[in-house]
């Protein structure tokens, strides 16, 4: 099978997160915005609201989607979702790591059971919301550690790569190397400095790119922002 980043062919590593119940104005950024971006995202929000003619417009558009819906379920039911993706524009799923091993090598067996080229099967490890404090409640003794140990569970198991915040990129091509493809969200423009939302850790697109990612979510500055054409080009400029 070729290696994942040759698979994607992204056009650069911008992920648009079309996070808008609005089908109108989703569907208007999608082909305003779309075909300037690596990727576009469908979530759960837009999934739910808007989802088969998001899906039918990438396909029509030829814009890879990112179906971010971050299934975490026994391995029967996650084998049978993922064996049934409701489009070829699918080019990237998310599964939680948490799942464990067995979880993840059915998304693995499903995906490469397809008889089209598979999505990149990515991994969420921590939520890019937590703080240190919620992760030591939930049993790991650090951010950095709880990204260790469900990265290696899922890097292991069959995933492709992983999401996590990008002020762990750097530790984590240090233990995983160049190979696994690395998502983060937690992108904002200005970097920690400028409005964070609910994202911990946040960097500006450069930031991320030198500290290894291989592909930037970015939601509400574009989708929020007074003209999110100016906003995207803006961004993209920050790519160099
Ligand atoms: O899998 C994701 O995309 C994801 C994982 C994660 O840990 N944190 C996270 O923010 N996301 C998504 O990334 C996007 C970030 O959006 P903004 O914070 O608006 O830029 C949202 O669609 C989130 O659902």
């Amino acid at each position: 099978m070729r290696e994942i980043r040759e698979r994607l062919g992204l056009k650069n590593p911008l992920c648009l997160a079309l996070d808008l119940t609005d089908r109108g104005q989703g569907l208007a950024l999608l082909r305003d915005l779309g075909p300037l971006v690596g990727m576009v995202k469908c979530g759960p929000v837009p999934y739910l609201s808007w989802g088969e003619s998001f899906l039918s417009t990438a396909e029509e558009l030829g814009i890879p989607v990112f179906l971010d819906l971050k299934w975490h379920d026994i391995p029967n039911t996650i084998f049978e979702t993922l064996s049934r993706l409701p489009s070829p524009a699918i080019r990237m799923v998310t599964i939680h790591a948490q799942g464990g091993q067995a979880m993840i090598a059915a998304a693995r067996r499903a995906l490469d059971a397809s008889e089209s080229e598979p999505p990149a099967l990515i991994a969420v490890t921590l939520l890019t919301h937590l703080t240190e404090v919620e992760v030591k409640e939930m049993g790991y003794p650090s951010r950095e550690e709880g990204v260790a140990r469900l990265g290696s569970v899922a890097l292991s198991s069959g995933a492709d790569g992983l999401v996590m915040s990008p002020g762990e990129l750097a530790r984590a091509r240090t233990r995983w190397g160049g190979t696994p493809y690395f998502v983060t969200p937690g992108i904002r423009p200005q970097g920690p400095i400028g409005a964070r939302d609910d994202q911990f850790n946040a960097r500006s697109p450069r930031e991320a790119l030198n500290e290894g990612s291989d592909l930037l979510v970015v939601g509400r500055p574009i989708i929020a922002a007074r003209d999110p054409r100016e906003a995207t080009y803006s961004l993209l400029a920050d790519l160099g």
